[in-house]
This record gives C-alpha cells, sequence and structure tokens, in this order.
C-alpha cells in the first residue's frame, strides 16, 4: 500500500515512510492511494475476537510488508496489555439501544491510548532498525498530549515537545503533561489556543531546513498511523451489535476530525455504518459546514469539553480531498484560501457528498451539564462532558431506531472534574495509580505564539544551542 498526499505534490510513501514522516512535504496530509475493501464474510468473522485480533486484520492490509506478520501481532499484543479492561473498548448501554464505547481504558484515561500506545511502540520498532532519532512535536487540546508523552516518555530514539494553550485545559490534564519527570520530554504552554499551537507545529514541518535539522516527526492525527489504529474499535463495537447484517451507527465528539475520519475510512471498508453524526460543542465549524455548506473559523471559545475547542480542524482536508474526487491541487487552492481568507465555500456536489456522509449537531455548555446529569440519574454512569457532547448529538440526529447508536465514550471522567461534579454532583476520582498527580512537581516553559521561538526552544534542547 502507498500512500499519497492530499495536496498532490508530495512523493508517495510507503507505510513505514508516511508514520515517520508524518506531514507531507507540500504541506498536505497523507491518505491511502485507495481503501481496501472487506468482504462481508471477512467481517462477520470479526465478532467475537478478541480486540487484538481485530486490530491485526483491520490494519493488515494498511501496513503492507513494513512490518512481519509476527512482529505487528506482538506489537499489537503489547499496545493493549497496558489496558485496564480485557475487552480494551468494551461498550455499554445507555437506553434503548443506545450504547457508549469507553474508549478510556489505556493509561491516560483518554480515546488516544487507543493509538498512541501502539505507534510508540511501532516508532521505536522502526527507529531501532534504522538506528534513527526522531523529535516529535505535537499540538495538544488535552489529551493527545498526555497520550504522547505516555508512549514516549524515557525512549532514547525520541525527543517529545508538547505544544498545549496555556489556561486551556483541565488541571488534570495539565499535570499529566507537566508531571513527567524524564529528560526526553518538554512541555511547552503555548500562548494563544489549540489552532495556534497546531499551526506552529505545521508551520515547524513546512520549514524544510528546520524540520531536517531536528528530523521532525509526528504524532498528532497528521500521522495516518493515529487515524488507522482508530478504525478498529469501529469494528469491534459494530459487529458487537450485529454487523455487517444490520447497520450501526456512531456518535463521535469531534474536534479535530480525526476520530471520525476513522470512521469514515471503515464505511469505505465496508462495514455498514448507518448514521455518522458530528458531535460539536460551540466551536461547531463542522456543524455549521455541514448545515451551509461554508467552511468559515470563528475564535476558538472555551468551554467545559476543552478538548474539542477547535476550529481549525486539520483532518478535514481528509475528507475534503475524497470529496473533490482526490483532485489535490484544488485541496490545496481551499486550504490556501482557509489560511488566508479564513475560510471557503464547499462545490455543489461535494456539500452534496458531506451531507450523504454525516449528520451533525451541537451541543452548548447548559446542554452539556444536563445530559451528564441525565445519564447519571437514568444509569449511575458518570460521563465525561466530550461524552456527554457526543449523547446529546446522537439523539438529536438520531433517526432510525432500530439501528444500534454507539456514542465514543472519548475520555474519563476523572480528566474533568470540575464540570462533572458542577453536572451532576458527583467528583470522580482518579485511579490509584493516579492518585499523588497533584503533588507531583510540575515542569513546563511557557512559549509565546512565535515560531521561531518555537524552533529555539527546540533546537536549545537538542542540541544545547539557538537559544
Ligand atoms: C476527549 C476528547 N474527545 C473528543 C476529541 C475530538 O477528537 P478528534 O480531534 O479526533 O475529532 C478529543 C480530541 O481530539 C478529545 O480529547
Ligand atoms: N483533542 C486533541 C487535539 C489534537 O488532536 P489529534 O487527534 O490531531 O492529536 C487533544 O486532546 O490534544
Amino acid at each position: 500500500m502507498k500512500y499519497i498526499s492530499t495536496r498532490g505534490a508530495a512523493p508517495a510513501l510507503s507505510f513505514e515512510e508516511t508514520m515517520l514522516t508524518g506531514l507531507a512535504r507540500d504541506g498536505g496530509l497523507y491518505v491511502p492511494e485507495s481503501w481496501p475493501r472487506m468482504s462481508r464474510d471477512e467481517i462477520a468473522a470479526l465478532a467475537g475476537l478478541e480486540y487484538e485480533e481485530v486490530a491485526h486484520r483491520v490494519m493488515r492490509p494498511f501496513v503492507g510488508d513494513a512490518f512481519a506478520e509476527d512482529e505487528l501481532r506482538a506489537i499489537i499484543a503489547d499496545a493493549y496489555a497496558s489496558f485496564d479492561h480485557p475487552a480494551r473498548c468494551p461498550l455499554v448501554q445507555i437506553g434503548a439501544n443506545e450504547w457508549i464505547q469507553e474508549l478510556h481504558h489505556g493509561p491516560t484515561l483518554a480515546f488516544k491510548d487507543v493509538a498512541m500506545q501502539l505507534i510508540g511502540r511501532l516508532f521505536q520498532a522502526s527507529l531501532a532498525r534504522r538506528g534513527e532519532r526522531v523529535t516529535i512535536i505535537g499540538a495538544t487540546s488535552g489529551d493527545t498530549g498526555s497520550a504522547a508523552i505516555e508512549a514516549f516518555r524515557g525512549l532514547d530514539a525520541a525527543e517529545v515537545f508538547i505544544l498545549f494553550p496555556k489556561g486551556r485545559v483541565s488541571e488534570v490534564q495539565r499535570r499529566q503533561m507537566t508531571t513527567p519527570a524524564d529528560a526526553n520530554v518538554h512541555a511547552l504552554a503555548v500562548e494563544g489556543d489549540f489552532d495556534d499551537c497546531q499551526a506552529l507545529v505545521k508551520a515547524a514541518f513546512n520549514d524544510h531546513a528546520f524540520r531536517d535539522r531536528a528530523r521532525l516527526a509526528a504524532v498528532n492525527s497528521i500521522n495516518w498511523a493515529r487515524v488507522l489504529a482508530q478504525t478498529v474499535y469501529y469494528f469491534t463495537a459494530a459487529t458487537a451489535l450485529g454487523a455487517p447484517w444490520r447497520a450501526v451507527s456512531f456518535s463521535v465528539p469531534t474536534g479535530n476530525f480525526g476520530d471520525i475520519f476513522a470512521g469514515y475510512v471503515a464505511r469505505r471498508m465496508g462495514l455498514p455504518i448507518g448514521r455518522l453524526v458530528i458531535a460539536t460543542n460551540r466551536n461547531d465549524i463542522l456543524h455549521r459546514t455541514v448545515q451551509s455548506g461554508e467552511h468559515r473559523r470563528q475564535g476558538v471559545a472555551p468551554t467545559i469539553s476543552p478538548s474539542m475547542d477547535i476550529q481549525v480542524s486539520s483532518n478535514f482536508e481528509r475528507l475534503l480531498f475524497d470529496l473533490l474526487d482526490r483532485d489535490g491541487p484544488a485541496v490545496a487552492r481551499l486550504m490556501d484560501e482557509l489560511r488566508g481568507q479564513g475560510g471557503f465555500s464547499l462545490p455543489q456536489g461535494a456539500l452534496e457528498r458531506l451531507r450523504a456522509e454525516f449528520d451533525s449537531a451541537r451541543c452548548d455548555e447548559d446542554q452539556t451539564l444536563a445530559t451528564i446529569a441525565d445519564i447519571h440519574a437514568a444509569t449511575g454512569l458518570v460521563i465525561d462532558p466530550h461524552t456527554a457532547v457526543g449523547v446529546h448529538a446522537a439523539r438529536a440526529a438520531r433517526g432510525d431506531r432500530a439501528a444500534p447508536m454507539v456514542v465514543l465514550g472519548t475520555a474519563h471522567a476523572a480528566k474533568f472534574p470540575d464540570a462533572v461534579e458542577r453536572a451532576c454532583g458527583v467528583r470522580p476520582a482518579l485511579p490509584a495509580r493516579m492518585a499523588d498527580l497533584f503533588e507531583r512537581p510540575e515542569r513546563v516553559r511557557d512559549l509565546p505564539n512565535d515560531l521561531d521561538a518555537l524552533r529555539r526552544a527546540v533546537l536549545s534542547a537538542l542540541e544545547g544551542d539557538g537559544a
């Protein structure tokens, strides 16, 4: 399998090269040159298998011969051994034919661990084989950062720089990033919002001299391997609920559009997904795009679901590539408009295709709090605000009640204790292994929203100069 850039002007790469490269050198995102299909029988055969076996069968066609059969199996097994639930991503019923898929059973209590635990190990194997070292720079609105740090901390082959928006992540999220003592981990608090952090990361990749000097690598969903690993749980949930013999719908709390794009990939592979609901908080660029065809960013508003406080949804570019019949130069023109003029209008055909693939709904702050309270009262479950946005959207866009609706439960409530307590009166506790999080010393450096400052911070850490 080869991977091509959404902007059409970078060389095609193998899976391993794509994973190690991150952003394409023309500024685009890598996607598979075609979507591998699974037959009905192959999908039916996934029902009841261990999560690890499903992961292997779903990902294998994308990985090609980059990793030997046994090596890939061993890496997958090791990655998910770090999860605290035997099903890895279990389903919990919350209503009539309505389910939450809990994706928070990994080490940092958010869905990011599902992919990050795997790609940390894939990177390690690959870099060891090649005798290479990389510098990871990542942007986070709270969860990617801690998952990346957990997956790469202490590794000789990677130096990790995580940019988070200062004052705009929860205290638990911040401490998860600032308390690891490993020398290869650098937490950077940026004066700005998540979009600023992500723009800085992309700008650093687009400075080719710096990128090559520091040997940059990406672990955001810029990296195709992240999205790929996230397609697996759509298969485990859907086959547990009757696919491929009936369609199963998903509601996905959405920010950077990576998690829901993984659902779109599963559908392209043949999984019968009914509705795919984009669930947004007040930062609703994606909902507005589906409603109006205008993809136009506004300022980022802080919310109680901070990990979704995003207005430039990176992976929308991957979808756009398909919506525009894989016309790279056309994607590049629209992305230039987004950067230069703050937005663009979807061409008519593209809007119709978008609406054929996705539903959308927006959830404001009061609705988020009310949903946490409702679910707690009805089921005793304590859900986090991002998951609540997903539940609200699922109910708003439900459609055929005979089709199971799965809400992706993207984080553990204990990451957002203040909002959750306000909503339902219960203050969710961190697991025992994290009980001393608030006593651990923090290590963090402030960073202005400035590319030059980022380059200096990275080079001074790597080379002891340039500061
Ligand atoms: C808890 C949580 N929910 C939802 C999202 C949105 O996911 P995505 O950015 O893949 O759309 C994020 C951030 O990515 C998150 O951390
Ligand atoms: N919500 C994310 C934002 C980054 O998303 P990614 O999937 O591109 O890494 C976060 O919590 O950091």
